[in-house]
């Protein structure tokens, strides 16, 4: 029988911080090579050219949708680790996939403690009286809150919702603009931007007498590979859209 060739990537966002250490990762694992590294400028085209089987998107959450349409129109299985989608970006995705072979994983973190504590915290959400999410990272990133927090908001806003849970207490009646955060779903999310610091969050849970935390420290960029690489193994076998690298994962 013959071996199956090397996974085909191309990488978008090739020369960012993500996009080099991916770079890196898939040039380094022996069933997968970078044939094609684009960065801001140059045109996607050089996906087809190099007959990119499946993308790596490291963007931004302004320019990740056009990627997307283009991977999509040009039948190219793309795993997305930009930030910047809600609700209405996924029903777009949907609608652009069809019931086509294209597979299109988008990611809010690709570290494997941050999978499994975004899953803790979606089974401990029913058991607490409140919830919040404080996610801390780099002076450079672009956006607050991150796609972590608010994914991990939007798991734990519907779990107390399925759950029927009441409103969290709160007795705040005179804030100053943006002191308890932002709310995504029920929950709020605090955001510090620290020098030193990668990717961090803590999801604070409380109730009678007790509380519970759980945090999670990306404290390299390396953190978030292996993820990235089982992504890419995994997204030509999984037509349509999913959203959580947990989709791929046995949990
Ligand atoms: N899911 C996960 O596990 C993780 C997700 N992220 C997310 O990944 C994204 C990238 O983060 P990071 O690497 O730190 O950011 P960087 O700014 O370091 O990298 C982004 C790169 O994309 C380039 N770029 C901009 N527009 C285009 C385009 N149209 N086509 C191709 N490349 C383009 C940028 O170029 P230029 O600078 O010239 O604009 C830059 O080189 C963010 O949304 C971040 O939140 C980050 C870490 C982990
Ligand atoms: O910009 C980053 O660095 C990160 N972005 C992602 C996010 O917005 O959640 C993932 C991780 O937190 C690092």
């Amino acid at each position: 029988m013959s071996e199956r060739s090397a996974i085909r990537v191309g990488v978008l966002g090739a020369h960012g911080r993500m996009g080099s250490e991916v770079c890196r990762a898939v040039d380094a694992a022996a069933d997968m090579e970078v044939v094609a590294r684009v960065d801001a400028g140059d045109p996607l085209q050089a996906l087809v050219d190099a007959g990119v089987e499946v993308v790596v998107d490291f963007t931004n959450p302004d320019v990740v949708m056009d990627n997307l349409r283009f991977c999509v129109d040009h039948g190219i299985h793309a795993v997305v680790g930009t930030s910047g989608f809600d609700g209405e970006r996924l029903k777009t995705l949907e609608k652009w996939l069809g019931s086509g072979s294209v597979g299109v994983l988008i990611a809010p973190n690709f570290a494997i403690g941050a999978v499994l504590s975004m899953r803790f915290a979606e089974l401990a959400a029913k058991y607490y009286d409140s919830a919040e999410v404080i996610e801390l990272h780099h002076p450079r990133k672009l956006d607050a809150p991150s796609g972590t927090a608010a994914h991990t908001a939007r798991l734990i806003s519907a779990a107390r919702a399925a759950a029927g849970v009441p409103p969290m207490p709160d007795a705040t009646t005179q804030e100053a603009p943006g002191a308890r955060g932002t709310l995504v779903g029920d929950v709020r999310v605090h955001s510090l931007r620290i020098a030193g610091m990668i990717a961090h969050q803590e999801v604070v849970f409380g109730t009678e007498g007790e509380t519970l935390t759980l945090r999670h420290d990306s404290l390299d960029r390396t953190s978030f590979m292996p993820g990235v690489l089982l992504a890419v193994r995994t997204a030509p076998e999984r037509p349509g859209l999913s959203v959580g690298l947990d989709k791929y994962m046995d949990l």
